[in-house]
């Protein structure tokens, strides 16, 4: 991507608490080190409402124990905004997860396109073995809000390796469903 304006990463250590396995999580940052698992460059031409932010995410592949390499995750601050993921590189896949608790799974490859409706919570995961390339775009008066997932323990399900090339979804133990008054105000916020 030429012309970023904006660029951003994650490493290993910035990801301590979201995986399910803690000691596989601090494992490999003593194997491997405190590298860089995704970053982000992106454009942003204003931060008025009826601007685009648009950008490119590129995720490194890999494991915590069982579990694939994933983005923090997020609702957009301003709820009600969507956005929009383009494959160009790697397979993986968009969690997402509406407030009151559905998870739906769009996978994601080379020339498909993803929607994140309004109101979704959403995160990405690489489950190939190379690394994952996403364009994107979304409403230059998004924001974005990690404390939704926080305060529910995480998302409800974790992606997990099944077999050679596979994932399945598994409950999330620690997940604490949003109260019926927390979803009505998020949808409140945003009319
Ligand atoms: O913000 P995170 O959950 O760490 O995800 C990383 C990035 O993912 C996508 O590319 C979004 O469009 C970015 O706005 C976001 O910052
Ligand atoms: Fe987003």
């Amino acid at each position: 991507m030429s012309g970023a304006s904006g660029h951003y990463e994650k490493r290993l250590s910035d990801l301590d608490g979201l995986y399910l396995d803690d000691a596989a999580h601090k494992a490999l940052l003593s194997e491997k080190g405190d590298v860089v698992v995704y970053e982000v460059g992106d454009f942003r031409p204003s931060a008025v409402a009826g601007d685009m932010i648009f950008g490119l995410t590129r995720m490194v592949p890999g494991l915590v124990g069982e579990e694939f390499f994933l983005t923090r995750g997020h609702i957009h601050a301003n709820a009600d905004r969507p956005e929009v993921y383009y494959g160009q590189k790697g397979h993986g896949l968009m969690q997402l997860e509406s407030p009151e608790g559905e998870t739906r799974i769009v996978e994601i490859a080379p020339q498909t396109v993803c929607y994140v409706p309004p109101f979704w919570i959403h995160r990405s995961v690489n489950t190939g073995s190379e690394e994952l390339v996403m364009m994107f775009a979304y409403p230059a008066d998004s924001g974005q809000d990690y404390g939704i997932i926080e305060r529910s323990g995480g998302m409800r399900h974790r992606v997990m390796r099944n077999g050679q090339n596979g994932w399945r979804l598994v409950d999330n133990a620690a997940y604490k469903p949003r109260a019926r008054a927390v979803v009505d105000a998020l949808m409140r916020a945003a009319a």
